[in-house]
């Protein structure tokens, strides 16, 4: 048979280990996430500095380059003019070529005019034509504009040079007359396609672009530049030219953005040339950050992930081997090792789930509860040996008759539950027949055969409980119901308990209402001492005013309120009325015990005798003249506690009476320790005083033993002249019984005491009163 068992598992160990490993990782993300930030702010501080570093470098170095060019221009223009270059201009060759030579930056040296004819260039062959530029309104007006500058020399826009064929920077000199006008220009060109012209002793990082920016926004030079006419003929609009225009007083500084010239973002630094009105530029590609940054970072951030690999190794591998541990632990839990079955643990849960899958699916199910009749005998006497091995053939004759999808759980002893899904009452009766003919047939164990039978209660979902709890109390119930019809047999709740139990509910109800409605009242028998025939106390007797059913019994309410609980309730209230009822009468000067009886439940409430304390203290009654009766049955469940409490409740003062003696099992070690004061004779062996020798000699030694004891003894249910007369000759201290009066509403028991009666047997065998 399959086992469906599933227990719902759930560790808080590893729940907690689980919780702690996320909560590490989210904190060593966090913590990771923070110094990944900040080690890129750091990086990207480092690359910034060393932009800056790199971009005044080039700043001062441009200086340098065309202050070093420029030089010796000055000279050059006077030798030009000795040789009256302006009539022979083919004179100037040599001189230029001179200058040139010692200027190896420099492409070629012309000579202008003043009104911008181009008159000798170095670079140009022998013999052939050279250009007019005058025709080139651009060229017309910044040589225009380079002639009326103050200064020793001009560098004018980067421009395509037709003679040098390359891009070259034109740095001018114009030699003057002694009045000061333009006679010629000197001009050198310094082509700028290569970084040695002017960048040449700077390191560059990978992906670096380094240039010169002038003021008006063209680029005098840039590195690299792999489309010339885009850079030099159009204007730079990009991030360095905003950061320049948003800080124009600012000597250097920082930019980052797309830049036109190559499409890529950019971090640069720049550092101004303000008596050149220009602005030298370092920047790189703002992936050399994140490569910089990941070359730097990345052993850290592989050592946190092998550290963190590790860590939830460790975690991981901790959690599975406590899941384990717990799993296995509470499959033990769940296991009967005798039988290999679940236990009642696991069958309890296995019913919840059931249930709940039931209502889910709208289907429904049996429980079968099943006992073996005659196990406890063959146990007991045989010894557990025998017995064990007869419940592991009962397990498996069991499982062998079930189905697949049924369950089958040993609940402890000789008692077992199988749960068959989807079956009805008539699929739960067949398979209960068939269970109870197979252990019909007898067990052999070893050389002997043991012939059991079983008693199968049979609860259906939903007819007979929706919930768990219920149908199992209603199978048991029905187990109950089919052993007391006699062995092997089965019973279905709904047929056997189903109005019985009804009623019990109803009449649960009914107690709840009574009490909160004060429907209960007590009555009170006389206590009789039978040497003077005085009455000396009374035993508080609960009734029900049920305005139903009229006065009822407590032999008809007091099992089912015990069953329910309810006792303890009910049991506070008599213990109150009775208290306030003996105060009162203290008070009028009647001298008189009153006797209460004590059920199991509330004897066994840890808290009874505080209750009692808080009772008596609140009615003000003697606690002496209370006595608690506490059945003898109740005394014996667990002798020595029962000890203990009627010790803590002599202690406050209380008078105690084991209650039914003779009807349980009263060990003399025990009953010679319980410190009760009195015993009281259970009516069934007075009821046959007179006529039964066996019960004569019963009633005689329990008074005999209660003597012997130092207690005093009490007889119950005197109904006659003779039973008073031997009780009395026997030496009995007390007796109760309908012969001297019946329990009474308090008024009339008062009416009596009152009238002083005397309750002697007389010759004519009636009471004296
Ligand atoms: N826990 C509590 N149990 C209580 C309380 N009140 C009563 N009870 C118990 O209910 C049982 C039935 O009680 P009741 O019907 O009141 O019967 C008592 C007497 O009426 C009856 N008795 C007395 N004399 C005679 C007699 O001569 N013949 C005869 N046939 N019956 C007689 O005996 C009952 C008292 O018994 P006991 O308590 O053992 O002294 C009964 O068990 C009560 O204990 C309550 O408040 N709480």
């Amino acid at each position: 048979m399959k086992l469906a068992f599933r227990p719902q598992f759930r560790n808080s160990f590893a729940t907690l280990l689980r919780a702690a490993t996320t909560t590490f990782l989210v904190l060593g993300l966090f913590a990771l996430a923070v110094y990944g930030f900040l080690s890129w702010r750091q990086e990207k501080e480092d690359l910034q500095n060393s932009l800056a570093i790199q971009a005044s470098f080039a700043a001062a170095s441009s200086e340098h380059f065309f202050a070093s060019v420029s030089s010796g221009l000055d000279l050059l223009g006077q030798l030009l003019l000795e040789r009256d270059v302006l009539q022979r201009p083919q004179d100037a060759l040599p001189l230029l070529g001179a200058f040139r030579s010692r200027h190896e930056e420099i492409a070629s040296m012309a000579i202008f005019s003043s009104d911008g004819q181009m008159l000798a260039n170095s670079a140009a062959a022998p013999g052939s034509r050279l250009p007019d530029l005058r025709r080139h309104p651009d060229f017309l007006q910044t040589l225009r504009a380079d002639m009326q500058s103050p200064a020793a020399y001009v560098v004018g826009r980067t421009q395509y040079g037709l003679v040098v064929r390359q891009w070259r920077i034109p740095l001018r000199h114009t030699v003057r007359d002694a009045r000061n006008r333009p006679l010629l220009v000197l001009q050198a060109s310094i082509p700028v396609q290569q970084k040695t012209t002017l960048w040449q002793a700077i390191p560059l990082l990978p992906g670096t672009s380094i240039g010169l920016v002038r003021d008006d926004g063209y680029h005098q030079s840039r590195w690299p530049a792999p489309q010339p006419e885009r850079v030099y003929l159009t204007r730079a609009r990009g991030p360095l030219m905003q950061a320049l225009r948003a800080r124009p007083a600012q000597r250097t500084g920082f930019f980052q953005g797309r830049v036109m010239a190559d499409g890529r973002n950019r971090l640069g630094a720049y550092a101004r040339l303000p008596t050149m009105g220009m602005t030298a530029y370092v920047s790189v590609p703002q992936t050399l950050l994140w490569m910089r940054w990941w070359e730097h970072n990345a052993p850290v951030f592989a050592g946190f992930v092998i550290y963190f690999a590790i860590f939830l190794g460790v975690g991981k591998f901790v959690v599975r081997r406590e899941e384990d541990h717990s799993r296995t632990l509470l499959a033990q839990a769940r296991h009967d090792p005798l039988t290999d079955l679940p236990n009642r643990l696991a069958a309890e849960e296995q019913l919840a789930h059931e249930v709940a899958r039931a209502r889910r699916e709208n289907s429904r199910f049996a429980v079968l509860f099943l006992d073996l009749d005659r196990f406890k005998d063959i146990n007991d006497s045989l010894g557990h040996a025998i017995g064990d091995s007869i419940l592991r053939q009962v397990a498996a004759r069991l499982q062998h008759n079930l189905r697949d999808e049924d369950i089958l759980a040993r609940l402890g002893g000789d008692e077992f539950l199988a749960i068959l899904p989807a079956a009805g009452a008539e699929d739960a009766t067949q398979a209960a027949q068939r269970l109870l003919a197979v252990l019909d047939m007898p067990f052999p164990v070893d050389e002997r055969r043991f012939q059991l039978g079983a008693s199968i209660g049979i609860s259906l979902f939903p007819d007979d409980g929706r919930s768990a709890g219920t149908l199992l109390q209603h199978a048991d119930a029905a187990m109950y119901e089919a052993k007391r019809r006699g062995r092997n047999n089965l019973v279905l709740f709904a047929e056997a308990l189903g109005e019985s139990s009804r009623q019990r509910l109803q009449l649960q109800q009914d107690l709840r209402r009574a009490l909160e409605q004060q429907e209960f009242v007590l009555y009170y028998q006389p206590l009789v001492e039978l040497a003077g025939g005085r009455v000396v106390g009374a035993e508080a007797l609960i009734r029900w005013r049920d305005p139903q059913h009229g006065l009822r019994s407590p032999a008809e309410f007091i099992p089912y309120a015990e069953e329910s609980g309810l006792i303890l309730p009910i049991g506070a209230w008599v213990l109150q009325a009775a208290c306030r009822q003996a105060q009162a009468w203290a008070a009028q000067g009647l001298d008189l015990q009153v006797a209460v009886n004590l059920s199991t439940r509330q004897f066994q409430d840890p808290e009874i005798v505080a209750k009692l304390r808080s009772i008596l203290a609140n009615s003000g009654v003697d606690p002496c003249r209370l006595e608690l009766e506490i059945t003898e049955s109740a005394a014996m469940l667990d002798p020595e506690a029962s000890i203990r409490t009627i010790g803590a409740l002599k202690g406050l003062g209380l008078q105690i009476a084991i209650d039914d003696f003779g009807t349980g099992y009263s060990s003399l070690n025990y009953l010679k320790r319980i410190p009760a004061d009195v015993i009281k004779i259970d009516q069934s062996f007075v009821r046959d005083l007179a006529t039964d020798p066996d019960d004569a000699a019963i009633v005689r030694a329990i008074i005999g033993l209660a003597q012997t004891l130092g207690r005093r003894c009490l007889a119950e249910g005197i109904e006659t002249a003779e039973h008073f007369q031997t009780l009395q000759r026997f030496g009995c201290d007390y007796g109760q019984g309908y012969w001297m009066s019946r329990p009474l509403p308090a008024a009339e028991f008062e009416a009596l005491v009152l009238e002083q009666p005397c309750f002697l047997a007389t010759g004519n065998l009636a009471p004296v009163s």
